[in-house]
């Protein structure tokens, strides 16, 4: 298929509606308590994650049948078929799996289309917050900070400030407190999920370093909405974070930055 402007709207509506369908099926399971089930790699899983994958599989299945997807929840299919895949679905159907056990509200619903390599439409759905991010490749990114309020454009902050660092909430590193260390006065503010990467897509964050595991489902949305803001998503190189270009689907250590006039990546020299 042809991912002109025109199509690339038409499909962030429709991902945008089905972003927000996931999570109120997440809400529901949130109001009514559940139980916490560990898989396999050790990390939980609740009824909500399951039920979101299953809305989101089907309703991207019925908008483009002829597009794969790849969900956090479903993620056996070999890398020698997924070589193959030129775009793709790249689904966290719930993202801060912890944050949503714990009942602080930051998780999010993670929605993005890879097209060779990388992230071209993401959508970012807080359901507890009602707060909706979204980007697509030259539409920009937008804030809906409630279904009954207009999208916004978001801008990163380019401004010189004291730095404000995004950081895990329940993920922290050593290396991340040398980093910290390095960069001197800083502001911190601890949140779960992606909602770490719209805190620097709308320049409430200068940067969010990330030292620690994730995988690409993790990141694919949230990198989109970061770029379409003016912002940068890369590995510790500076290369920009890419998607399927191997078996394993972690991701390298990255960073998220906001205010591209600093350099950052000094911070990381011999760490
Ligand atoms: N050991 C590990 N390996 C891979 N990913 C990990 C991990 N520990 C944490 N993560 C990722 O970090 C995400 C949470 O990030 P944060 O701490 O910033 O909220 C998790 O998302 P899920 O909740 O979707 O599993 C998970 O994917
Ligand atoms: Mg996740």
């Amino acid at each position: 298929m042809t991912l002109d402007e025109h199509s690339l709207e038409r499909l962030l509506n429709n991902t945008c509606r089905i972003a927000r369908e996931a999570g109120a099926a997440i809400m529901a399971i949130y109001g009514q308590g559940f139980d916490v089930m560990e898989k396999a790699d050790r990390t939980p899983l609740t009824e909500a994650d399951m039920a979101a994958h299953r809305h989101i599989v089907q309703g991207l299945g019925e908008l483009t049948p002829e597009i794969p997807i790849l969900s956090e929840e479903s993620t056996q299919i070999p890398f020698g078929e997924r070589s193959q895949w030129s775009s793709y679905w790249l689904v966290d159907p719930l993202d801060g799996t912890r944050e949503f056990i714990k009942r602080n509200g930051e998780f999010t619903v993670n929605i993005a289309l890879i097209h060779d390599h990388e992230p071209v439409l993401g959508v970012v759905f807080c359901p507890a917050l009602d707060l909706l991010y979204s980007a697509a490749r030259g539409l920009g990114a937008h804030r809906r900070r409630s279904a009954a309020d207009a999208a916004e454009p978001i801008r990163v902050n380019t401004g010189q400030r004291v730095p404000v660092i995004a950081g895990s909430r329940s993920h922290g590193t050593e290396r991340m407190q040398a980093l910290l260390e390095r960069v001197g006065e800083h502001e911190l503010i601890s949140m779960g999920s992606s909602l770490k990467f719209c805190l620097v897509a709308e320049g409430k964050a200068d940067l969010y370093p990330r030292l620690g595991p994730t995988s690409e489902w993790d990141t694919a949305a949230a990198q989109c909405v970061v770029c379409e803001a003016g912002g940068q998503v890369t590995d510790i190189h500076m290369q920009p974070l890419r998607y399927n270009t191997k078996d394993s689907l972690l991701n390298p250590e990255f960073l998220v930055i906001g205010d591209t006039n600093r350099n950052w990546a000094q911070y990381l020299e011999g760490l």
